[in-house]
């Protein structure tokens, strides 16, 4: 049997093959030619993002989108005739393959960058030194020195503990197992999670239902974007229930093939599936911080770091979705890539870290949002009203020119000062998640309004209309 790891000793040890992880380790060992291995506990490399997160969602926001287009091709003067419904079974099949190629490819490139593939549970016993346990059947174990420490542990969804019968539903994890798409879904929750996964299950074909506790969904995005979200999903046919309380209970239907979920109120709904989309925690169970005293969050559990990744104990630093501060994938590689450069770079690099401000965000709704930076409420709150100048504007993207039923285009800039430097960009439409990108890297460098309106506009597109807006 090979031994659980090739040496007692490292320079650098990464608990978590995720993107934060894999970041950190990569960038150590290939570019610092550091002794560097990554503990995984899953038995598959990439994270939540390459298995349960991103990868496999945007596949499924590929066929939503191939669903609706399809939809679209009659007002287009296509006469396609679809002769059978959607394949889920075929598609989650060929997904799952896809994701087991990229946990292949993961696996080599560790290879190729000379980082050491532990597959292990990995438990910290002392400030230098990491206990593994096998995954596989052996249940072997061994302790392992290294001179610093990343904890990259990722989160898990919750479910909340107090509903009877909420265990009977399922997360985003449970979301990718399904082998059929359920006729009738419920979600809960009204984060990016929820949204996504409600666009998809409406475009491809399940009666959807979505409780929010609130009037709108996304309420930590700008107004604008809450507003033209939840009226559109309401149009194309997602059944939103607003102002909802807490279910009394979740329980199987007699023959045990539904679900019935009981309202405070008396009121009961019928489904296939349930998903909590609530949140996440972060994953520290059995990863010993009490041993060595890691500070976490009181209330939530995230662990905590300062600006520089360093948790309260020397040499152990900690990143990405266990620390909860921006749950993004790239967020997670570039503070590991930082990490990585600050502790084993030149001696210029030592305060290399990750700036958290105007990180560009996406949500793959239907259409999709982006984000960046304040929304007009944040902006008013840290700026005062007076400092503020808001540009908005709504369209019918040419798209929908020739379709009765249009989508929504909304876009709004947030600006501060007499130079009028935007400090937020909330756009939501069409082609939304593509075009984000550059502007972020113009609010990165500072760009006022001025700037975007001295960049000659692209036409006819619906990104123009942000550079042209009076
Ligand atoms: C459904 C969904 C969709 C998402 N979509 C997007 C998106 O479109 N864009 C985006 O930017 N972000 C998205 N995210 C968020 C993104 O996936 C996370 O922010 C990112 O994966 C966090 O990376 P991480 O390295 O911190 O943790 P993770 O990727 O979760 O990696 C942590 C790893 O640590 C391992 N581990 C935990 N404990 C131990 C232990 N004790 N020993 C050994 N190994 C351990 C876990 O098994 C896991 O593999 C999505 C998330 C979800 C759930
Ligand atoms: N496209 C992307 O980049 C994606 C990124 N992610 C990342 O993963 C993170 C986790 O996603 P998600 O799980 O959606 O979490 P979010 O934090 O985005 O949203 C969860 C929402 O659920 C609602 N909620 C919380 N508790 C309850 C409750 N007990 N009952 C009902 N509703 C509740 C809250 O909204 P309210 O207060 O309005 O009720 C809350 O904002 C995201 O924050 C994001 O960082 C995830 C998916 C896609
Ligand atoms: N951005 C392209 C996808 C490019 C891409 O990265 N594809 C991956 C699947 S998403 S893999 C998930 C995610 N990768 C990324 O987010 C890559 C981001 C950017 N290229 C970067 O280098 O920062 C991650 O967790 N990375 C951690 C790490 O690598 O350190 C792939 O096929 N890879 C094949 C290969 O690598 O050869 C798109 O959306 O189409």
């Amino acid at each position: 049997m090979a031994p659980i790891s090739k040496s007692e000793e490292y320079d650098f040890l990464v608990i978590g093959g995720g993107s934060g992880g894999l970041g950190a380790a990569r960038r150590a060992a290939s570019r610092y030619g550091q002794k560097v291995a990554i503990v995984e506990k899953s038995g598959r490399l990439g994270g939540t993002c390459v298995n349960v997160g991103c990868v496999p969602k945007k596949v499924c926001w590929n066929a939503a989108f191939i669903a609706e287009t399809i939809h679209d091709a009659a007002g287009y003067g296509f006469k396609l005739e679809q002769k059978a419904p959607f394949d889920w079974t075929s598609f989650k099949h060929k997904r799952d393959a896809y994701i087991k190629r990229l946990n292949g490819i993961y696996e080599r490139n560790l290879d190729k960058d000379s980082v050491e593939y532990i597959s292990a549970h990995a438990s910290l016993v002392s400030p230098n030194e990491v206990a593994l346990q096998a995954i596989d059947g052996s249940r072997e174990t061994k302790t392992v020195r290294a001179k610093k420490i990343l904890i990259a542990t990722g989160g898990y969804p919750i479910i909340p503990s107090s509903i009877p019968g909420a265990e009977l539903g399922i997360t985003s994890d449970g979301f990718f197992d399904l082998e059929t798409l359920p006729k009738r879904v419920a979600l809960v929750g009204a984060g990016y999670i929820a949204v996504e996964l409600a666009g998809i299950f409406n475009a491809l074909g399940s009666e959807t239902h979505l409780f929010i506790r609130g009037e709108t969904v996304l309420r930590k995005f700008d107004p604008m974007i809450q507003e033209v979200l939840t009226n559109h999903y309401e149009k194309i046919g997602i059944k939103i229930h607003k102002n909802s309380k807490q279910f009394k209970e979740v329980e199987k239907s007699a023959l045990g093939e539904s679900l019935i979920l009981h309202g405070e109120d008396g009121t009961q709904l019928d489904v296939d599936t349930l998903v909590w989309a609530i949140g996440r925690a972060p994953l520290v169970d059995g990863l010993g911080l009490d041993n060595i005293g890691i500070e976490s969050e009181i209330d939530t559990g995230f662990i905590r770091v300062d600006d520089y990744q360093n948790t309260n104990i020397e040499n152990i630093y900690a990143l990405g979705d266990v620390c909860g501060k921006v749950e993004l994938t790239p967020v997670a590689i570039a503070a590991g890539r930082k990490l990585a450069e600050r502790l084993f770079g030149p001696p210029d690099f030592s305060t290399r870290k990750l700036n958290y401000e105007n990180v560009p965000s996406v949500v793959f709704a239907h259409p999709e949002i982006g984000a960046i930076g304040l929304s007009e409420p944040e902006a008013r709150a840290k700026y005062g009203d007076e400092n503020i100048k808001i540009y908005k504007t709504s369209f019918i993207a040419m798209y929908y020119a020739m379709l009765e039923n249009k989508g929504p285009t909304s876009y709004k800039l947030v600006c501060v000062g007499p130079e009028e430097r935007v400090v937020g960009l909330h756009i939501i439409g069409l082609g939304s998640a593509e075009m984000l990108q550059g502007f972020g890297v113009a609010m990165k460098m500072g760009a006022t309004k001025a700037d975007f309106d001295s960049c000659v506009a692209i036409h006819p597109t619906s990104a123009e209309e942000l550079v042209t807006m009076t």
